[in-house]
């Protein structure tokens, strides 16, 4: 595509040298994956600071650079008079305005439904991808269990585990719009919103399901945790905002355009009350109290927290212009994510169920809806991620702790750290960490087959956390790991 930068619209260039047109086929922002005619954003990161990469981009055929470092670009652009060098405030928000704008603005010609929240933003997204395609408005999703289309799963080689960085993200709305999706629910992480991958998208709904501490190796404190997450909601046209949580509370004060309330708790002022949560067989039933009016909702998921998070997708419905009675009658049909509340049958009848909970509020949540079905002993895995915040290790094991009858902790994720430091984390949480009933496993792998084994007949066996794309990463590197298929492998095995 034929570019000329002058007549390209981003809020903060300071100067452009070089040639102003260019034909550029490729965006990037790490030199190793530059090629011939792309354009190289140079970025300040924890480990690396970009401009060090520029000539290593320009070397394997970039031809416009975007850099915030004068000194960097006065010396590279006379030493490489082909190349186009853009000046800019901040290469993040540029590397966002340039993408939307390179890729002709597709979040414009779809829905964009964004959503924000520490626990569960890939279940309402799922959900919100599932309720509109019911509705007739064929939804894509974009987080943590990858890109789908409204038919499909896309096989991205994903840039993060959650948020794409904006040069992905911007190409995987103009996929989905190419296939024919009208809108596209997206998990928005707090770290993306502070990286600005999407800055410059206008969010047709955002949702705010709840906050407690998470990622403060990152952010550092719950304020700027906080402060990232409510970003979201100054570039949105109208929300959907869970006012039994305190952020969402403030945020209806805060928030000035149209917007939907949801809530489980009956005295609540809200737009959306669920109430009444019975299981019935395979799903849940509640009445929804809507503006003065009652209706009788089942849907095939479990646990209050997504009937809440069912409130949350029926508030974005209605707030794309769909009614209730429509909306209810989809419901039943609605589609729920992977590893989330996924219940598989053993040859025992043990109940094994996955659950992607790894934050101490999620896991007492998660116990306390387990806890609600019939079985005879529950066994519950914990697992310490390795590329997350230690802080909240030892918290995880107090979740537990006095709930199960068997407790194994493991590893996910562990990074560049030895896994027993990261299982002794955990242990720190435990106030008798000698217990008989407490196991150490070094490996994820190892945790579920020690799970399998200490469970019997009638048992719930929970394990918890999990992967990201379908893998452990282990010093860098993402070795390939599936539960389902420990599990099955071992009830064949062992049958
Ligand atoms: C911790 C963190 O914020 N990491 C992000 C950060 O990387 P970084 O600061 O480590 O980058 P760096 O290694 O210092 O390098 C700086 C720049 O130099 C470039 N470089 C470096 C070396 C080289 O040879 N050539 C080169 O061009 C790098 O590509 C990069 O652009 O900047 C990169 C570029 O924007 C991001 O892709 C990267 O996200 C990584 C992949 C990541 O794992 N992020 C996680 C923490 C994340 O974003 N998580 C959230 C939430 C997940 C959840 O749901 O809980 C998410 O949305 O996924
Ligand atoms: N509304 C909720 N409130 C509390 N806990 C929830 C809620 N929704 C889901 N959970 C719990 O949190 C776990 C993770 O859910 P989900 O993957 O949807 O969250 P997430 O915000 O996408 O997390 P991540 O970004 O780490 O993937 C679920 O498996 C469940 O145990």
């Amino acid at each position: 595509m034929i570019i000329n930068f002058n007549q390209i619209q981003y809020n903060n260039v300071r100067s452009l040298k070089g040639p102003a047109t260019q034909t550029v086929n490729q965006l990037t922002f790490n030199s190793n994956l530059a090629g011939p005619d792309s354009v190289f954003f140079a970025i300040k990161g924890e480990n690396h600071d970009g401009h060090m990469y520029i000539e290593d981009a320009i070397q394997k055929g970039a031809i416009a650079i975007f850099a915030e470092n004068e000194d960097v670009v006065q010396t590279l652009a006379h030493a490489y008079p082909f190349c186009t060098f853009l000046l800019v405030d901040d290469v993040r928000k540029s590397m966002a305005y340039f993408s939307k704008q390179y890729y002709d603005s597709p979040d414009e010609k779809i829905k964009t439904v964004g959503v924000t929240g520490t626990n569960g933003k890939t279940t309402v997204a799922a959900y919100v991808r599932s309720l509109l395609s019911l509705l007739g408005m064929s939804s894509g999703s974009i987080g943590t269990t990858g890109i789908w289309s409204s038919t499909k799963r896309i096989p991205y080689k994903k840039s993060t585990p959650t948020t794409p960085e904006a040069l992905d993200l911007h190409r995987i709305f103009k996929d989905l719009y190419d296939l024919g999706d009208q809108a596209v629910a997206m998990e928005v992480s707090s770290i993306a919103l502070d990286q600005k991958r999407v800055e410059g998208i206008e969010f047709d709904v955002a949702i705010h399901t709840n906050i407690s501490p998470e990622h403060l190796e990152y952010h550092h404190t719950f304020e700027n945790y906080r402060m990232c997450k409510e970003k979201l909601f100054q570039q949105a046209k109208n929300a959907v905002i869970n006012v039994d949580d305190e952020m969402g509370r403030k945020l209806v004060n805060t928030y000035k355009h149209r917007k939907v309330t949801y809530s489980l708790d009956a005295n609540a002022e809200a737009d959306l009350i669920a109430t009444n949560l019975q299981y019935a067989g395979n799903g849940t039933s509640f009445k929804l109290h809507s503006h003065g009016e009652i209706h009788d909702v089942f849907v095939p998921v479990f646990g209050d927290y997504n009937v809440a998070n069912v409130l949350s997708a029926i508030g974005t419905s209605l707030l794309l212009g769909y009614t209730m009675p429509f909306i209810i009658k989809s419901l039943t049909k609605l589609e729920s994510p992977e590893g989330r509340f996924q219940v598989i049958d053993g040859p025992s009848r043990e109940t094994i169920i996955l659950d992607y909970a790894h934050t101490p509020v999620a896991l007492t949540r998660l116990v306390d809806e387990v806890k609600k079905m019939e079985h005879n002993r529950l066994i519950v895995m914990v697992a310490g991620i390795g590329i997350r915040d230690f802080e909240k290790m030892p918290k995880m094991a107090k979740a537990i702790e006095g709930r199960a009858d068997e407790i194994i902790v493991t590893v996910d994720h562990p990074g560049f750290h030895e896994p027993s430091i990261i299982v002794d984390k955990v242990m720190s949480g435990f106030a008798n960490p000698d217990a008989p009933h407490i196991h150490r496993t070094n490996t994820r792998r190892e945790g579920v087959l020690k799970s399998l084994h200490l469970g019997g007949e009638h048992d719930i066996i929970l394990l918890t956390s999990g992967c990201i794309n379908g893998a452990q990463i282990v010093k860098g590197t993402e070795i390939p790991h599936s539960d389902e298929d420990i599990i099955q492998m071992y009830y064949h095995l062992s049958s």
